[in-house]
Formats: C-alpha cells, sequence, structure tokens
C-alpha cells in the first residue's frame, strides 16, 4: 500500500511490535507470578518509576500492567510516530483537522493575553481575548443588576440551551464549582440551568419554577443549526413572548433583554432574531467539544460565577496546556495518560476507561470526557482515509466513588476488566470533620479511604489459597475469588477550585488528543453523528405528513413503518 510521506503509521513502527510482545508476556501473568500486579505493586523502585508530578496533582500508574520496559516502549512509540511533531502542529494553528479544512487552536482560548497563537497567518490571541472581555463585562452588568429585563427586574436566573459540547462542558464545571467557597459565594442568589435535550421534559423541567421577567436565555450553538437546540431555542422565545404579553412588555424588548446567543456562526444568531451586539462569538478553530473555554463555556459560567472564577478556570487549563507541551513526555501527565490509553485499549484489549472522580462536584466529568473521548477517537479510519489496522478508541463510562462501588464494580473487580482512572483530592471543597464527636475520621477521609482501597483491590485481588485460610467454604471459593491484576491510575489533585478544574479539563483533552495522534486517526471531526440527523429529518417529515394530511408512512423498512404506524395510531387515540 502506498502511504504519504510523513511519520510512519504506529504500528509499523519496532516499538509497536515490542510492545506486542510485552503485552502478550503481561498478559501471561498468573497470581503467582513475577509479572502480576500483584507482585509488580510490591516492587518499590518500580513504584517511584511510576509516579509523575505537576504542581502539586501526583500521577500514580504503578497499578498499571506494565513495566518500566513498558512504559520505555510507549515512549518509543511517541518517538517513533512523532508525537512531538504532532503536538507542535496542534499548538501552532495548523490544519491538523484535515477532513474539515480546520486548525484545532482550543488551547489558544485559555491564552493569556500576551502570547501570540498564530492560526495561518493571524494571531489569534486578541480576538479571543476581545471576545472574552465582552463576555466577562456583559456577565457584570447582569450580576451587578445594571442590565434588567424588560420589565425592569434584575435577572437572577440563566438558562444555557445547548447540546453536546454545547452543554456538557459547561455543565461539567458547573457541575465542580458549584461546592467551591469562592464559586459559591460568587453565585450567592443566583440560579444556571441547562437546557439539552429535545425532549419536552426537559423544557419542563428547565422552566419549572422560573421566571421569565428575572431569566436570561443563552443560546449556545457553534453552528446555530443543530435541530435540538433550535427547536428549544424557539419554544424558550415563545415562552419569553408569552410572558412579555402577559406583563404588558414590549415583545421585541423582552427578546433584546433576555436572549443572547454564543455561536460561530453569529450571521444565524442574528438571523434569528438575536441583535448582534447580544451574540458572541467563537471561531471554527474551536471544536465543539473542546469549546468550553470559548463563551460556549465561558458565558453561562461568567454570569453564574463571576468573572474571577471563570479567569482561575482558564488560567489552569493553560498552566496544563504549558506542561503538555513543554514537559519531558517521562514526566507529562497528558501524554502518560493518553499513551497508557493506548496501551490498555489496543495491546491489552481493554477498551473501556473508567472515570471515577472520587468527588461528587465532578459528577459530570465522566459525561463531559464521554464525547471528547469517544466522538474524537471512534474512528475506524486513518487520517489518510485508509481502514485502521488496529482497533482504537475506548468506551468511556464511570460514576463518582463512593457510589459507583454500590453500582458498577461488581463487574471491574470480578467481570470484564476496564482501565479505572481514580481522581481525588488531598482537600474537601466542604470538609466535615465529626472526629471530635466520636466519628473515626473526617468525612473527606473515609470518602479518600476507599479511594485508596479500591485501586489495591483491582490490582491485588484475593486468591483461593487467602480465602481457604480464612475458612471459606469450598463451595464459596470461586465465588469469593477476586483475580486481581487490573490496571488502574490514580490522579490525586491538592484540591477541585477553579484553577484545578481547569487543569484537569486540559489533562484529558490533550491526553486524548495524544492517544488520536499515536493512533494516527483525525481526532477533531465527527462525522459519525451525521447519518442519524439525515434520516431524523425524514422521519420528522413522515411524522408530520400523517399527522397533518393522514399520509401513509411510506419510504422505511418494514420495522420502521410497523413502529412507526403503532407510534401514530397510539398517540391519535
Ligand atoms: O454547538 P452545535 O453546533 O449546536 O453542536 C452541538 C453538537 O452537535 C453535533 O451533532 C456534534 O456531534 C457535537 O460535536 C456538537 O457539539
Amino acid at each position: 500500500m502506498s502511504r504519504k510521506p510523513g511519520p510512519p503509521a504506529a504500528w509499523e513502527t519496532d516499538a509497536w511490535s515490542k510492545l506486542e510482545k510485552s503485552a502478550a508476556k503481561l498478559q501471561q501473568s498468573d497470581a503467582d507470578g513475577p509479572l502480576h500486579l500483584r507482585q509488580l505493586i510490591e516492587d518499590e523502585d518500580r513504584c517511584e518509576a511510576l509516579r509523575a508530578s505537576f504542581d502539586g496533582i501526583t500521577m500514580d500508574y504503578s497499578r498499571q500492567k506494565l513495566t518500566t520496559e513498558t512504559v520505555n516502549e510507549l515512549l518509543e512509540l511517541a518517538e517513533a510516530t512523532h508525537l512531538k511533531v504532532k503536538m507542535t502542529a496542534m499548538a501552532s494553528g495548523k490544519a491538523i483537522n484535515t477532513t474539515e479544512g480546520r486548525a484545532v487552536m482550543h488551547m489558544a482560548l485559555r491564552a493569556p493575553k500576551n502570547e501570540k497563537i498564530l492560526v495561518g497567518d493571524s494571531d489569534v490571541v486578541p480576538e479571543v481575548h476581545e471576545v472574552l472581555d465582552r463576555v466577562y463585562a456583559f456577565a457584570e452588568s447582569v450580576r451587578s443588576g445594571e442590565h434588567k429585563g424588560a420589565t425592569g427586574k434584575k435577572i437572577d436566573t440563566v438558562i444555557s440551551i445547548g447540546i453536546g459540547g454545547s452543554y456538557l462542558g459547561p455543565e461539567f464545571v458547573f457541575e465542580a464549582l458549584r461546592t467551591d467557597e469562592t464559586a459559591a459565594a460568587a453565585a450567592q442568589g443566583r440560579t444556571l440551568k441547562f437546557l439539552a435535550n429535545v425532549d419536552p421534559v426537559d423544557v419542563a423541567r428547565a422552566l419549572s419554577g422560573v421566571d421569565p421577567e428575572t431569566t436570561l436565555v443563552v443560546v449556545v450553538s457553534k453552528t446555530f443549526t443543530t435541530a435540538e437546540t433550535m427547536l428549544n431555542a424557539r419554544t424558550l422565545r415563545r415562552w419569553l413572548e408569552d410572558a412579555a404579553t402577559k406583563a404588558g412588555a414590549d415583545k421585541a424588548e423582552m427578546i433584546a433583554k433576555h436572549m443572547i446567543a454564543v455561536s460561530a456562526a453569529v450571521p444565524k444568531a442574528t438571523d434569528f432574531g438575536i441583535a448582534e451586539e447580544n451574540v458572541f462569538g467563537f471561531w471554527d478553530w474551536v471544536g465543539g467539544r473542546y469549546s468550553v473555554c470559548s463563551a460556549v463555556g465561558v458565558m453561562p459560567l461568567a454570569l453564574q460565577y463571576g468573572p474571577d472564577v471563570v479567569q482561575a478556570f482558564l488560567d489552569g487549563a493553560w498552566s496544563m496546556d504549558e506542561h503538555f507541551l513543554s514537559a519531558d513526555f517521562s514526566e507529562n501527565l497528558p501524554v502518560l495518560v493518553g499513551l497508557i490509553g493506548v496501551w490498555n485499549a489496543t495491546f491489552l484489549e481493554y477498551n473501556v476507561q473508567a472515570l471515577l472522580p472520587y468527588s461528587q462536584a465532578l459528577l459530570r466529568f465522566p459525561a463531559h470526557i464521554q464525547q471528547v473521548s469517544m466522538e474524537s477517537n471512534g474512528k475506524r479510519v486513518t487520517l489518510e482515509g485508509e481502514h485502521l489496522p488496529i482497533e482504537a478508541g475506548e468506551i468511556v463510562l464511570g460514576e463518582p466513588g463512593t457510589n459507583g462501588q454500590h453500582s458498577f464494580y461488581q463487574l471491574i473487580h470480578q467481570g470484564r476488566v476496564m482501565a479505572c482512572d481514580f481522581i481525588g483530592s488531598i482537600k474537601s471543597q466542604q470538609p466535615i470533620d465529626a472526629t471530635a464527636q466520636g466519628e473515626d475520621v473526617s468525612n473527606h477521609d473515609e470518602l479518600m479511604a476507599n479511594f485508596f482501597a479500591q485501586p489495591d483491590a483491582l490490582a491485588t485481588g484475593k486468591t483461593i489459597k487467602e480465602l481457604e485460610a480464612e475458612g471459606v467454604p469450598k463451595d464459596l471459593l470461586n465465588h469469593k475469588e477476586f483475580p486481581g491484576n487490573r490496571p488502574s491510575t490514580q490522579l490525586l489533585f491538592p484540591c477541585f477550585d477553579a484553577k484545578r478544574v481547569g487543569q484537569l479539563l486540559s489533562l484529558y483533552e490533550n491526553s486524548i488528543a495524544v492517544k488520536g495522534f499515536i493512533w494516527g486517526v483525525n481526532s477533531f471531526d465527527q462525522w459519525g453523528v451525521e447519518l442519524g440527523k439525515v434520516l431524523a429529518k425524514q422521519v420528522r417529515g413522515a411524522l408530520q405528513g400523517a399527522r397533518a394530511e393522514n399520509a401513509p408512512v411510506k419510504g422505511f423498512n418494514p420495522a420502521t413503518t410497523s413502529l412507526l404506524k403503532t407510534y401514530l395510531e397510539g398517540s391519535s387515540n
């Protein structure tokens, strides 16, 4: 097969063959063998070597099923596939999203004013800051009460309409900071809600208990064409107009004061009826799922928490970007998380990455990273469009600990193997310490006891021999055996405040880019979401025809035709 000049495909390198051999060797390890995690974890030098840190964040990957030689082979693979060149191409604004002809520059969204970052010939940092300053000024005027609603009331509630990348990141950060002391103090008396699903139930939930006269609706859509968001935006526009009629206010004034937009398609937002000064732009070099640091996230978050908290979040993300671009790969947190992901998913064939934050504040982190990862690396062809001869991508799932322990951990311990990332913090956002009242430990210590225990339980397991020694009846031995040897990484943060949440975001965003670079896929397009949208349009037309003119449902396969008929008959009764 003829290939374009450039770095070799990962699977064509020597490092790849070495890694395949290492994987085969490690997969053979039994519970008593030297390559079982039960043994590996006892090696002090190995434990020391498989630890990295940056700015107070510790990454312990000693419970990954690898040896220090494997790590060297992974680093060799990074070299051989020109990872650094690819990272630099991304950071310097090259159009690496080749199927859409776009640069991938979300890092520029958090760059300080004095940075210079070129996309093509133009430095994008000034325009980033121009929008950021406008967002901050607008947010301040709403928060201070200077910007009033159409009936003269102060705005204290925001409903952010958007889906996918225009929703998940902002919701993750909103939730992550809700119980942070500084952010919570800044949010006093304010409410932020999200409306994502086209399901009318989500509209009802978003509007429940909300007064339109004190509410600002932010329509967030990169393209301003997404069907769900547009229908929700029209629905809430009507809700505002109806409220204006009831209150005797002017409808146009109501929209002007209560509806703003965030979009990379500014003319579409103005066509929708939102005044240009109320539209906050971003650029086609920001992928939707990477857009939380643009006005997409910054607007709702600044309205809720104020500019200072948001700026701390952006600064945190930038500090991790700088680390990613400058640190040696052997000490580079996003690179290591990325390489380990490739190792687990491709070489060991553990294709599920479980994100397990031991922090209730991070409850929407798995959902956000699920989109970033699965939409980015869920691909079947190379950048050149050739079929991948290897498995790429990971299935991402997760829930905060300890909740997950009482739910799906059973499968992780004794069923299928997943690669687990345990994410915890030294300090809690909301410490409760009742040791003086007789509790053994503080509530955060209790939480973290689980953070430390679970990875060891997964790694070491429990053998039949141990169970026998404990006197476990014979017929229960197999049921109670834990095979162990199940991989995990622990990421221990000092705390989860705005800066650290920014660092966590950048760590994972960049690790996902690393995996895509190694696998050789385009992590920045998402053609796989298109077909369903096209078919939904066809079904929408059929439903419209059937409802309005009783037109027969045509043009679908027999299964869909029959189910559509059942749906139509059932709902017309
Ligand atoms: O921001 P929008 O243009 O409304 O797009 C919202 C979302 O929908 C698309 O279908 C893509 O799958 C997502 O990547 C995107 O974030």
